[in-house]
């Protein structure tokens, strides 16, 4: 039995929720309806997200400065209030000002509709948010008896409406100098599935449109091929299928599933590193898949020959395709994507405005896209224009909140971890060259990084002095001015990669 009520109130002090962005901006607006709170807070969270929490799925009260939020169960309720507090304080300070307070509740109305709801739905309807593969092949399984037609008419509905959400297109992805390989392999490979590049592996640090690409990719081969089985998941979904078939003694239809694809695109394949039981799977469908001309699709934070967890024999396999590598956005292309952004949400905005938003969120383009956000329910809530100084006044805490903290100890980790050595090393007196120049680079990102002192990092580094920090700090620069390389994994890198590399990680960890 569901409780009658179970609220838990949102708190402004003692909450260590992130505090949003809107928290200085909001004119009181008392007369918000509703259709102005679900339209700013999906702003708020992204479209995604929305369609798949709250869309006609919670309800929303304002009484006084009190913005309730119903949900129909206690554990949506705690998980709600886990993922999205923030955003709903936005909502709420940008709807009601700066008096703004929400909580959210079990609402029994909610409990009978998404009841109501289940007892309707495919059971295998969870399948399609990790899962995806052509219709026809999802509405063959399991559903009997009368209801059976009406059902897979109902899955295909919400299929395609998953689907047309939730997958980018290569039409909207910007290019630049840094993704232009990336972005070109993925066009042509999608043109002709199994026959170019194969597999085609798409590497690049956080929020650089590696998946933006690999969707694309699903999208386009459906549209070209409509009759050829295309399976999207992450690295993760697949390792979870994998572990339940184990579990369940359900391997050989686990296998039939994945092995009888016409392509398989899977996002993020850094996650198997470590998990000697999934690579060993994902290289027997490997190989399954390649014998048959079936094209293959990954992506990852890291080139293969820096997944130093992963078994020689898969990272072959994924070398013997094309292997492309997205960087870090240019300032041009930031732009154009803030500019598209801004046309893209009819939020009027100046030029320098523009310029200004591009040249502070330079990590990825996930952050850009955020400011982009902000700035529009500036817009909605003002309706007035963008300029650069209002965009440096309301971006200015989301800025801060993008500058990551980094501790000496997770430089140690991801050093000893690419170069595949011990911490006792590392910290160690040895010269050797394949100890002294991680070591040197471990350094030079402390100081990069952190607000540690040279005397600091010296310390923690093995007990040296300030001045071999700086040696080391010197050193690196003088390595990266002469393009040097260095060696990981048996094969020399350029520095700049390297140093990029460990960056990236540090800042996504
Ligand atoms: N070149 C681009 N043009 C348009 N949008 C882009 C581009 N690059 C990234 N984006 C957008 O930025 C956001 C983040 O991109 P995406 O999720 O593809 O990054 P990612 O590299 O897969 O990151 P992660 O490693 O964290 O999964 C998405 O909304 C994506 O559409």
């Amino acid at each position: 039995m569901q409780p009658k009520s179970l609220a838990v109130e949102g708190t402004l002090c003692g909450s260590t929720q992130k505090q949003p962005t809107e928290a200085k901006l909001g004119p009181v607006n008392t007369e918000t309806s509703e259709q102005s709170i679900t339209q700013l807070l999906a702003q708020q969270v992204g479209e995604r997200s929305f369609q798949n929490w709250f869309a006609g799925k919670v309800s929303f009260k304002i009484e006084g400065n009190l913005l309730t939020i119903g949900v129909a169960s206690p554990f949506l309720l705690s998980w709600m209030q886990k993922k999205f507090s923030s955003q709903i304080y936005a909502t709420a300070l940008a709807c009601i000002g700066s008096s703004a307070e929400y909580r959210f509740e079990v609402n029994p109305d909610l409990v009978q509709v998404s009841n109501n709801k289940t007892s309707n739905r495919e059971p295998t309807h969870s399948t399609t948010v990790t899962l995806e593969t052509n219709p026809s092949s999802l509405s063959s399984k399991n559903t009997s008896g009368e209801h059976k037609r009406s059902d897979q008419k109902n899955l295909k509905k919400e299929v395609s409406r998953y689907k047309g959400r939730l997958f980018s297109n290569l039409s909207t992805f910007v290019t630049g100098k840094s993704n232009q390989l990336a972005y070109t392999a993925t066009l042509q490979a999608s043109d002709q599935p199994g026959v170019l590049y194969n597999p085609l592996f798409i590497h690049g640090g956080v929020g650089v449109g590696k998946t933006h690409l690999l969707e694309g990719f699903y999208r386009k081969v459906r549209q070209l091929y409509p009759s050829l089985q295309v399976v999207f998941l992450t690295s993760e979904s697949f390792g979870n299928y994998f572990s339940k078939a184990l579990q369940e003694r359900s391997v050989p239809s686990f296998r039939q599933r994945f092995r009888n694809v016409d392509v398989l695109i899977i996002d993020d394949v850094d996650f198997f590193e470590s998990k000697r039981i999934f690579q060993e799977e994902l290289l027997h469908t490997i190989k399954h898949l390649e014998s048959h001309g079936r094209q293959l699709v990954f992506s990852s934070d890291r080139h293969p020959r820096l997944l130093t967890k992963m078994s020689e024999e898969l990272t072959t396999r994924f070398l013997s395709g094309l292997v492309c590598r997205v960087e870090s956005p240019e300032i041009e292309l930031r732009l154009e994507i803030a500019r598209q952004r801004a046309l893209k949400l009819k939020t009027p905005i100046t030029m320098g405005a523009l310029e200004y938003v591009s040249r502070r969120f330079t990590n990825n383009v996930r952050e850009l896209e955020g400011a982009m956000n902000c700035l529009q329910t500036y817009h909605v809530m003002t309706k007035q224009k963008i300029t650069t100084s209002m965009a440096r006044q309301i971006l200015a805490d989301l800025e801060r909140d993008c500058i990551r903290i980094v501790k000496l100890d997770d430089i140690k980790q991801i050093v000893c971890s690419t170069f595949g050595i011990s911490e006792a090393d590392l910290k160690s007196s040895r010269r050797a060259r394949n100890i002294s120049q991680p070591r040197m680079l471990a350094m030079f990102l402390g100081r990069k990084l952190t607000q540690a002192a040279y005397s600091e990092i010296g310390e923690f580094f093995g007990g040296r002095n300030h001045s071999t920090v700086m040696f080391a700090e010197k050193q690196v620069r003088k390595w990266l001015e002469n393009r040097s390389s260095i060696q990981v994994a048996l094969q020399e890198w350029p520095m700049e990669e390297i140093i990029e590399s460990l960056e990236q990680q540090l800042l996504a960890s």
